[in-house]
């Protein structure tokens, strides 16, 4: 319907600017892009769903997300990966868990104080009889 259409359109729009944001803190870099399979040769053998911010900006292109509970889900898979592959108490280890939870924090608070919730319960609706 035209103006379901209108509505993901400006979902879109919002997660872009969302995705930009997280991807532009340099807090986050290690959450930028896909973990170099070259680079570190078991991380496919440990992490199952790898993702990244620029994936979801794909995603977001691809049209791959209704609503912004689907967003932040990939934001907890990038969180929950990064603590499987990195759980040791090394300094290394527990930064970049920190930084996991750190991001988690900034993405839903940006999305709770930037998004009008009921803009968020028409995407849900929209979502779910598709
Ligand atoms: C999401 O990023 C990661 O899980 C990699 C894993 C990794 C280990 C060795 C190379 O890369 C990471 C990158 C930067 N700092 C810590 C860990």
């Amino acid at each position: 319907f035209e103006t379901e259409e209108h509505t993901l359109r400006e979902l879109r729009i919002f997660l872009r600017e969302i995705c930009k944001k997280l991807a532009n803190n340099r807090l986050f870099y290690m959450f930028t892009k896909p973990v170099d399979t070259e680079e570190v040769p078991d991380y496919p053998t440990i992490i199952k769903q790898p993702m990244d911010l620029e994936t979801m900006m794909t995603k977001v292109d691809f049209h791959q997300y209704e609503c912004a509970k689907d967003f932040l889900n990939d934001i907890e898979l990038i969180v929950q990966n990064a603590l499987e592959y990195n759980p040791a108490k090394t300094s290394a280890d527990k930064q970049i868990r920190h930084r996991a939870c750190s991001l988690r924090d900034y993405a839903f608070t940006l999305i709770k104080n930037e998004m009008d919730s009921d803009f968020e319960d028409k995407c849900q609706d929209i979502s779910k009889k598709r």
